[in-house]
């Protein structure tokens, strides 16, 4: 049915790339490319390794260079890219699927290196773009954003008239037994989590300091947990798109042993993303130096656990869903649609653990409804704009059962 890239070869796009080859009615082309080709290599022999016996392709690319990326897509042509790379690399990415009549999928909004703030102002610039050249973007297809806008629109369609109050509440409750580690890309991680708190009420954006608003929630199956109000993306096309929206907030789950080393490497500036300049010994002659730039949070990147080596020893659950209030047919109801996803049996199908899986599938299933011209319109879209029902059902059959809570407490 299609012919589809994937860029990037870490933990997301390894789930993904199970789920691809276990449905090729779909996907009946497929090629990984990343920034070293021999780690393309090792998950397509994993992949044949569990007894797949697709045929995959790889390529080496530097997704930051927009003429390697135009070689590339030219000579494979696909239908689809799927970015799995880093936030950093979406709008060239972007720039060369306009370039060579690709469409285009991702699971995180743009960042640059040099500043960490997502907003979707930059990818939302090119919707006249894709307009134009008649190809679809899907933007922030993971599980949040993703899943969760696809949730709230979910509530919309069948639920609500008007939806007034939205919490999105994401726990792992799971424990990689390492003193810390980050469930994917460290560096986007640490980024993400030590921004300022932003959330929406009444028409504003009202900003808190780091971490500041914090609750005990309880998650199904798992219980309270402390719960800490940050800024997630998806909230800013949200609001948008249903203007009903008086209040919309995003909680996430952090532990106390997690919070005080994520105090200590702040503290110790090793949450910098400023170069700084490190006299190296020469590999060679170590009694010579080198000056050499070095980003702090890189180099801390390099000496944590792999997110992808996290899965073989990882007990309990994540659980992430909506909390929705608002009206239908003139009286108030409460709604909660989340999902559970089990960190080992994540790790017994793909080999990587539950914030992988939580995520890579939602970007086959996405690409799934793109190739099915299901999710197909000319521009830049968020997951909201796309019918949910058919995206829901597939997540349903391909490991992400959702369940639904009608008039219970939500706590918030
Ligand atoms: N929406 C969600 O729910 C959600 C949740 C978790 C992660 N994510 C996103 O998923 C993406 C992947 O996360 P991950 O944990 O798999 O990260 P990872 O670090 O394990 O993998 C990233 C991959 O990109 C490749 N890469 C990096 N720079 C590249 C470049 N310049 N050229 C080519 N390839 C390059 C790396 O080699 C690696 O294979 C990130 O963008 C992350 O923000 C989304
Ligand atoms: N889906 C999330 C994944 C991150 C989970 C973050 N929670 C922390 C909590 C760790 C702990 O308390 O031990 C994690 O790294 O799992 C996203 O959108 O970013």
């Amino acid at each position: 049915m299609g012919r589809v890239l994937m860029i990037g070869a870490g933990g997301v796009a390894t789930v993904a790339a199970f789920k691809i080859v276990q449905n090729t009615d779909v996907f009946t082309e497929f090629m990984i490319a990343s920034h070293h080709v021999e780690k393309c290599d090792r998950l397509v022999k994993s992949i044949h390794d569990k007894g797949y016996n697709v045929d995959i392709k790889t390529a080496e690319v530097d997704a930051d260079d927009v003429e390697q990326l135009k070689a590339l897509f030219s000579s494979y042509q696909p239908d689809l890219v799927i970015n799995l790379a880093l936030p950093y690399q979406d709008l060239t990415i972007m720039d060369a699927c306009l370039a060579c009549g690709c469409n285009y999928l991702d699971t995180a909004n743009y960042e640059p290196k040099d500043e960490a703030h997502f907003e979707y102002s930059w990818q939302w610039a090119y919707k006249d773009k894709f307009e134009k050249a008649g190809l679809t973007a899907i933007l922030g297809c993971g599980f949040d954003p993703g899943v969760s806008q696809a949730y709230t629109a979910y509530a919309a369609k069948h639920h609500f008239d008007e939806i007034q109050y939205l919490d999105i509440v994401d726990c792992n409750a799971g424990n990689h037994h390492k003193a810390f580690a980050t469930n994917f890309n460290p560096e986007i991680n640490i980024r993400e989590i030590t921004q300022k708190g932003l959330y929406y009420k009444d028409g504003k954006w009202i900003e808190t300091e780091p971490l500041e608003i914090h609750k005990d929630l309880t998650y199904p199956n798992i219980g309270a947990r402390d719960s800490y109000l940050m800024h997630h993306e998806e909230l800013e096309s949200l609001v948008k798109n249903y203007p009903t929206i008086k209040q919309a907030r995003f909680w996430m789950t952090f532990g106390k042993q997690y919070l005080t080393y994520l105090d200590c490497i702040q503290n110790l500036g090793m949450s910098r993303i400023d170069e700084v300049t490190y006299e190296a010994p020469l590999a060679d002659d170590p009694t010579k130096t080198v000056k050499v730039n070095i980003v702090p949070l890189q180099f801390l990147k390099a000496v944590l656990p792999n997110p992808q080596d996290l899965g073989e020893n990882y007990d309990g659950e994540t659980s992430i869903g909506c909390r929705i209030r608002g009206i239908k047919d003139g009286k108030e109801h409460t709604y909660y649609i989340y999902n559970n996803c089990k960190h080992q049996d994540a790790f017994a199908e793909t080999g990587m653990q539950g914030v992988s899986y939580t995520t890579g599938v939602p970007a086959m299933a996405g690409a799934m409804m793109f190739l099915k011209g299901i999710w197909k319109k000319p521009g830049v879209w968020n997951v909201e704009d796309f019918d949910p029902d058919p995206f829901l059902q597939v997540l349903n059959e391909q490991g992400l059962p959702w369940h639904e809570v009608f008039d219970g407490d939500l706590e918030l």
